[in-house]
Order: C-alpha cells, then structure tokens, then sequence
C-alpha cells in the first residue's frame, strides 16, 4: 500500500535518475588503505572538528542540528580509523550572538546574527590553522562559508576556493530576492558592489580573487548571479559541464583553473544540495538533477588526492526535512563525503 506522500517520492525518483551513464552509484566499502600525504599538514596528521549548529543564514528550522547528527552518526570514528588524530571537543555556541539584539537592514535577514557568527567562525577556522589542524566545519547553513573561507584566506591568501553547490551563493545585496544571507557569503568574500550598505560584515575584506574561484555542480542560478558570473570572469562547471565532460575531465579543468601550478592551497566548500536530491534529500533548497553519488565522491576523492586541502566545509544538511529515513541517508551520505575528502578510499 503507498500512501499518497510515499506514492509521490516513488514517483519523483522515476522521473530524477540517479545514475548518469557510465557512473557507479555503489555502496562504498570502508577499506582503507593510505591517505595522501598533505603539503600543509605534516603527519601525524590532525583535523579539527568545527561544529556550526547555525540556521540563520535561511529561514528554513532544522539545519542547525545538522552537526548533532552526523557526530552521532560517527563521523569522529569514522575519521579516526583513517589514521587521523580527530579534535572535537564540542560544537561551537553561539548563544550570546543568538541573544543580540537584531538590526533590520533592508531585505536582509538576520545580518547582525550573521556577520557575528561567520566572524568567531573565521577565528576558529584560522586558529586551527595556525596550531596544524585542518577545520573541517560541519554545518549548518552556507552562510558559514563566509566565516570559513575567510579564515582560510586569512592565513593562506593564495588558497583556491572549490564551491561545489546547486546554488552560486552569490546575490548581493542588492540583488538578493530572497534576503536569505546563505544565498550571498562568494559576493562578500569577492567585495561585490552592491554590499557597500551592510555595514555589519565591514569585517569581510576581499581576501578571494574571482580567478580563485571554481564553481561544481550549479544548476539553480538567479539571473543577477549569472550576471555577476559572467562579469567577474567566475569559471563554473554546471551540470550541463559535469554531463558533457564527465565528473573526471571537470575536476581536471576546475584544478587547471584555480591552481594551474598545482602548489596552491585548496578550500573544498561542499553544500549537500549539490547532489541530486534522491541521494541527498533533507535539504532546505534541493534542486533535481543534481550530481550522484559517486560524482559528489569524487569530487572529495580527487581533492583529497591533490595532497592540498587546507579546509573543508560539509553544508545544508537540515535532518528536520523530509522524514527520517531521508534524514539518516542525508547524514550518512554527509559522513561519507567528509570521510572521502580526508583520504577514505574504495579500496
Ligand atoms: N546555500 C544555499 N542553499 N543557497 C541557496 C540560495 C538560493 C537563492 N539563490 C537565494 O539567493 O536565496
Ligand atoms: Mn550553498
Ligand atoms: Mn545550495
């Protein structure tokens, strides 16, 4: 018997394949054998878990417990049996911004809040840096990324950003139509104009060079956002590319782009919503027609092997949505792409 909901998930999953041709969607096997030796951290290698229970950035409950769950799920094990030293002594609180009082600043929503937490999130971020740990901030929403990614290029200002997203998270301000900050942290960190008047994220220099910048997986792009692409000169491999070319060639072409002599420091961005909503559903803003599974792997494979990653960001899984079951696949799919861009290998 389906009930209607069950009846039309059933359909839904017909109509979006999961499978490209030529790509495997299998289960992954937990066998490890080495990880690649890491440029900027020296063996024994150590990462810092950096739990952001943050919901802010869109108005959607839920994400915030994000991080809850996929610690629950064992990603610290799961870490630790890669040979790394895991650090997690607890996620971050955020209760005394939580606490502040709002200032309204236009469409906007919650920029004080906001700004506040990306700020003590960069802090974190470059902290651990700074001692030999690689952050791995668990999110969470994307507005995150703007803390993270200018932590990253605080301490290394020639990193290369790999935003692997459905979204381009690059509305201004005044191009936003939604006001949700999570669909903005690139045009802080690139200082657009069209931010002159948030005065809350003054902090947020522009550390990022639009040709540090690639784009995996876009699919649900605003129309000021391809405007803004084009003008800065942005390389981005949407679907239509990973579909034409094949995940393999995009990650050679994304590398080529943003690192062409191949020494520079990597910041993977993963937003979950890049995949295609049958393998990652409890998300606040899925888009159909998303990478796979093996493809959202392999893009965490391919930067692991590169031996340059400085920073990793797993976003957007909100467990709240959908039922439980697409929450626990959504966590464990989390667990697995983390683990893959730390050096868990097939075989
Ligand atoms: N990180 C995300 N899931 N972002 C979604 C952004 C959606 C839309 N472009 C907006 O500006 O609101
Ligand atoms: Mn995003
Ligand atoms: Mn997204």
């Amino acid at each position: 018997m389906f009930t209607s909901r069950s009846l039309s998930r059933l359909q839904a999953l017909c109509r979006t394949p999961v499978t490209r041709p030529g790509s495997v969607d299998s289960a992954r096997s937990y066998v490890y054998q080495g990880h690649v030796k890491n440029r900027f951290f020296p063996d024994p290698q150590t990462v810092a878990i950096v739990g952001c229970p943050f919901s802010g950035g869109q108005p959607r409950k839920g994400v915030d417990i994000g991080p809850t769950r996929l610690i629950q799920a064992g990603l610290v094990e799961r870490l630790t049996d890669l040979g790394l030293k895991v650090e997690f002594d607890g996620h971050l609180k955020f209760e005394k911004f939580l606490a502040e009082q709002e200032i309204p600043n236009g469409i906007l929503k919650n920029p004080r809040l906001v700004s506040r937490v990306c700020e003590s999130v960069a802090q974190t971020v470059q902290g651990h840096m700074k001692e030999g740990r690689l952050p791995v901030m668990i999110g969470g929403d994307h507005s995150l990324g703007m803390g993270t990614v200018f932590g990253t290029l605080s301490q290394y200002p020639d990193a290369g950003v790999i935003w692997v997203d459905a979204h381009a998270d690059i509305n201004t301000a005044s191009s936003t139509l939604s006001g949700n900050i999570h669909g903005m942290p690139v045009s802080f960190l690139l200082g657009l104009p069209g931010n002159e008047g948030v005065k809350e994220f003054g902090w947020v220099k522009p550390l990022l060079k639009p040709e540090r910048l690639v784009y995996i997986g876009l699919r649900d792009v605003d129309p000021a956002e391809r405007r803004i692409i084009k003008e800065n000169g942005i390389r981005a491999f949407s679907i239509h590319e990973v579909d034409k070319y094949g995940i393999g060639k995009v990650m050679e072409m994304a590398l080529d782009h943003i690192n062409p002599g191949g020494n520079r420091p990597l910041h993977l961005s993963f937003d979950v919503d890049a995949l295609d909503p049958t393998v990652a559903p409890s998300t606040g803003t899925p888009v159909r027609g998303g990478l796979t599974f093996r493809e959202g792997h392999y893009v965490c494979e391919v930067v692991h092997e590169t031996g340059l990653m400085v920073a990793l960001d797993l976003v957007e899984v909100n467990p709240s949505l959908q039922d439980e079951l697409s929450a626990e696949q959504t966590i464990a799919v989390g667990c697995s792409l983390v683990s893959a861009a730390l050096g868990e290998t097939l075989l």
